[in-house]
């Protein structure tokens, strides 16, 4: 990975009160109440919890594509009001478009930036690409990828937007643990370098805290915090280490408990 690159550092968040009802088929469905969160410039921050407790719901009120029922959420003090460049969001799936190569993608996710020429786009996405390994695959299709190689197209497409806040919902979830062993230690190595502040939803609670310098626990129906943990084991963590195995257990119990 290039040192040279560094990214535009990463935004304060303030979530005051967020709570969101669904109007659906099946009647209300209160996904998240009184959610109350601050989150530092920089920061790199792990949503864990029971499936429905509404953590991609939170994600996506970050982001701005859904909005709550009541509560604020504020970036430097700014209240979101809809999607916005300084955020990125990157989910399980890769949503890569199988009609352009691996480079075609970058450049069209930079299709949004306002005054960037298409020499421009092509240098941002061949400098995105090498940073996550993949200076040699430019020119494959899609389905030549695995599913570790399409991450890394997605991560590079996030990535190359220079976002503020990158919102991250289960990312690596789908990939064999090799593969995601190898994309923990990029994520921390890139995050280091680059200073934004991420957002990370995940099941898995040895990757919360082996990324995460907090992890937030959510109970269910509806999503409230319940307990947050900090992380104060230095970078870069191996996934397979006691220390974080401890941590990582001591979550998933009480998890447990807030799941009863
Ligand atoms: N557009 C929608 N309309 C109605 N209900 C919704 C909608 N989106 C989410 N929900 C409901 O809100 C609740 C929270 O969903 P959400 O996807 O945020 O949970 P989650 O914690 O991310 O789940 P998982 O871990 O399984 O991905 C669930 O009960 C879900 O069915």
């Amino acid at each position: 990975m290039g040192e040279e690159h560094c990214g535009p550092g990463g935004c304060k968040l303030r979530i005051a009160g967020v709570s969101k009802v669904f109007e659906g088929r099946r009647g209300k469905v209160e996904a998240l109440e009184g959610i109350n969160l601050n989150i530092k410039a920089g920061e790199f921050v792990c949503l864990v919890g029971p499936s429905g407790c509404g953590k991609t719901t939170l994600l996506n009120i970050i982001a701005g594509l859904e909005f709550p029922s009541s509560g604020t959420v504020e970036l430097d003090g700014v209240p979101v009001s809809g999607p916005g460049r300084d955020r990125t969001v990157m989910f399980q799936e890769s949503a890569l478009f199988p009609w352009l190569d691996v480079l075609g993608n970058v450049m069209f996710g930079l299709k949004l930036v306002p005054g960037l020429t298409r020499s421009a786009r092509m240098a941002i996405a061949e400098k995105n690409l090498e940073l996550v390994g993949l200076q040699d695959c430019m020119h494959a299709h899609i389905h030549e990828l695995s599913g570790g190689m399409k991450q890394r197209v997605a991560l590079a497409r996030a990535l190359a937007t220079n976002p503020r806040i990158l919102l991250m919902d289960e990312p690596f979830g789908a990939l064999d643990a090799m593969t995601r062993e190898q994309l923990y230690q990029d994520i921390q190595d890139i995050h280091l370098r680059w200073g934004m502040t991420i957002i990370f939803v995940t099941h898995n609670m040895r990757e919360a805290v082996c990324l995460g310098d907090r992890v937030i626990l959510f109970t269910p129906h509806p999503g409230r915090i319940c307990e947050e943990y900090s992380v104060d084991l230095p970078h870069p963590r191996d996934i397979n280490s006691q220390e974080l195995a401890l941590l990582s257990s001591r979550i998933t119990r009480d998890l447990k408990g807030a799941a009863k």
